[in-house]
């Protein structure tokens, strides 16, 4: 459906996105990086907002940079920085961008209203709005025109727990139908919703594959271990400590470890998040 050829996206001297390629299905894809890794950047060229220094980028066989109406009518996107319109209630919201957008059929924004739960609120204005009503009108503004490719840039920053979930619900149903590409610096963000991972680090693809597989990976590598103080003082500086809790005097730590790194460590089945760190470890002792 979507394919990132050999993508470069520079600014002056700074290289933002170096050479990634993806091919992507519909479902939902996670694109995870720590700040400034090149998400937004790559985002915005899918979204037709910002052209690639170098490389190509192409919809069901079509090249979006020399053609991005070919994506603009089949594209939905949540930028990070969305705003709403304060004085505007949901439903004028999105009645507004309905008339921008072209999209004729007035049930459309009720739909979406109920959709993104919000028609109970649908005649407040967003001003009173919490952050993640906020960013559900959002998504309802991103999907007035039926979108096969929905980009969401950092959705959940700024939403509390409940919200969160909630939003991650909403993602994983939307990527029954259509591809679903969403950038977070937050594992558990994609976790449970995502059929692939992209993980994008100092604007390169360092892996793009499924969860499960992730998982398999880093089987092996991660340690559980009670501590005394003093073990745990020696250890930290040679292993890389991803969880340290103290526990009646001790230490209760996780450790990411190519080997056992202590007598009495036990392997421990690794979370995401953790098989993503442990596998940025191993690639940095590589690399050392
Ligand atoms: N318009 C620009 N001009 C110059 N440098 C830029 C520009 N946009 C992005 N960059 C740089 O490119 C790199 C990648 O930025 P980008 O915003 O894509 O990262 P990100 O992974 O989305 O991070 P964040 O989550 O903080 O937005 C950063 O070093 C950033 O400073």
């Amino acid at each position: 459906m979507l394919q990132i050829q050999d993508v470069v996206k520079t600014f002056g001297r700074q290289t933002a996105v170096d050479g990634v390629s993806l091919d992507l299905e519909p479902g939902v894809v996670g694109l995870i990086g720590h700040n400034g890794a090149g998400k937004s950047t790559l985002l915005q060229m899918l979204a037709t907002l910002t052209v690639p220094t170098r490389g190509r980028i192409l919809l069901d066989g079509q090249d979006i940079v020399a053609k991005p109406e070919a994506m603009r009518r089949r594209l939905g996107y949540l930028p990070q920085d969305f705003g709403v319109y304060p004085h505007l209630t949901a439903r004028e919201f999105l009645q507004y961008f309905a008339a921008l957008k072209g999209v004729g059929d007035k049930r459309r924004v009720r739909q979406l209203l109920e959709l993104v739960n919000l028609h109970e609120h649908a005649d407040r204005a967003a001003a009173g709005f919490s952050g993640g009503m906020r960013q559900r009108l959002g998504i309802a503004q991103a999907l007035l025109n039926d979108p096969d490719v929905l980009i969401v840039d950092e959705p959940t920053a700024g939403l509390d727990p409940e919200e969160r979930l909630r939003f991650r619900r909403l993602l994983g149903d939307l990527g029954a139908k259509r591809l679903v590409i969403v950038s977070t610096h937050i594992v558990s963000d994609v976790e449970n919703m995502a059929s692939r991972l992209a993980i994008l680090r100092q604007g390169r693809l360092v892996a793009f594959e499924t969860p499960e597989a992730m998982l398999a990976r880093a089987a092996g590598q991660v340690w559980t271990s009670l501590l005394s103080p003093e073990a745990y003082e020696a250890l930290r500086g040679q292993v890389r400590v991803l969880q340290a809790q103290p526990q009646g005097g001790q230490m209760q730590v996780r450790i990411a470890h190519a080997s056992r790194p202590c007598a009495d460590a036990q392997p421990a089945q690794p979370t995401l998040e953790e098989a993503l760190m442990a596998q940025r470890y191993a690639d940095a002792q590589v690399a050392a």
